[in-house]
């Protein structure tokens, strides 16, 4: 069925419907399609299986229609909001797949660090930008991201996610929110007990994440910051480091 000109889109994993466990529409049921390959490397990174290219051989190039059947049947057909995870999804060629699930009448949610800009960022209804604090080892180009902002104009409602693992991390997300006082701002315990790829079991520290959490919700309460938001990761506390929930 695959043409020459078809479109491939590396897939590491698609899984659910499970509860978007993060951020804006924390809570929501949804199909995640998690594209593989990033730019970055965080040093934290929670999803090593579908960033380090040791995992390359798992990335599968799949087509629309391939990726397209598996959502419609793990979502028995029943239009939701698909969520565009990875690595950094910003970096397949996501535009087709988007157009066919909304031809369907699903919602499109992506979450991307903001280093790659796509005009197709434009055709989806949820853009998550979570530019990475200090403690990740990552440099955010403003520029870049400012760009992805452009992108989304006139288009999707548009929310930031902030990982936060310390006083550093919490002063860049404060200088972010300055920066973009107009948009919804989520801040996340970091999870420092991120799982080795191959463990599907891998134990979680979960004191340390609500030891976090706590500290957190002092500090914006203490700064009398009442416009941000102060969220765990959900699907963590329920299911700890497993895979494909
Ligand atoms: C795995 S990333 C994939 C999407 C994209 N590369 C990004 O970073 O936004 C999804 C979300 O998980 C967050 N994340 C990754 N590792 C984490 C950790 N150890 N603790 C808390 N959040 C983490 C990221 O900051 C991002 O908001
Ligand atoms: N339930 C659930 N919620 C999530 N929110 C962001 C995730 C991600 O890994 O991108 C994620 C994930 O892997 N599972
Ligand atoms: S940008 Fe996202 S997927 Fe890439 S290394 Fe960082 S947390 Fe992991
Ligand atoms: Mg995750």
């Amino acid at each position: 069925m695959s043409g020459p000109g078809e479109t491939r889109i590396r897939v590491s994993e698609i899984f659910g419907p499970t509860i978007q466990g993060e951020g804006i529409l924390i809570g929501l049921p949804t199909v995640f399609v998690r594209t593989g390959g990033c730019d970055y490397r965080c040093s934290w990174c929670d999803t090593l299986h579908a960033v380090d290219s040791e995992y390359r051989d798992q990335w599968l190039p799949m087509g629309v229609e391939e990726i397209w059947s598996e959502v419609v049947t793990l979502s028995g057909g029943k239009p939701l909001t698909v969520s565009l995870s990875g690595g950094n999804p910003a970096i397949q060629p996501l535009a087709p797949l988007i157009a066919r699930g909304k031809a369907d009448g699903y919602r499109f949610a992506l979450e991307t660090q903001g280093s790659i800009a796509k005009d197709w960022f434009a055709d989806l209804d949820v853009l998550v930008l979570s530019p990475k604090p200090p403690s990740s080892g990552m440099e955010t180009d403003w520029q870049t991201f400012d760009d992805c902002l452009r992108m989304a104009a006139d288009g999707p409602q548009v929310a930031l996610k902030i990982v936060v693992f310390d006083e550093r991390d919490y002063a860049y997300a404060r200088d972010t929110a300055a920066r973009y006082p107009h948009l919804p701002l989520y801040l996340q315990p970091g999870n420092h007990t991120p799982p080795p790829p191959d463990d599907d079991d891998a134990k979680v520290d979960i004191d340390g994440i609500i030891d976090r959490m706590l500290w957190l919700v002092g500090k914006v309460t203490e700064d009398r910051w009442f416009e941000a938001r102060v969220l765990p990761q959900l699907h963590v506390l329920l299911w700890g480091n497993r895979r494909g929930v």
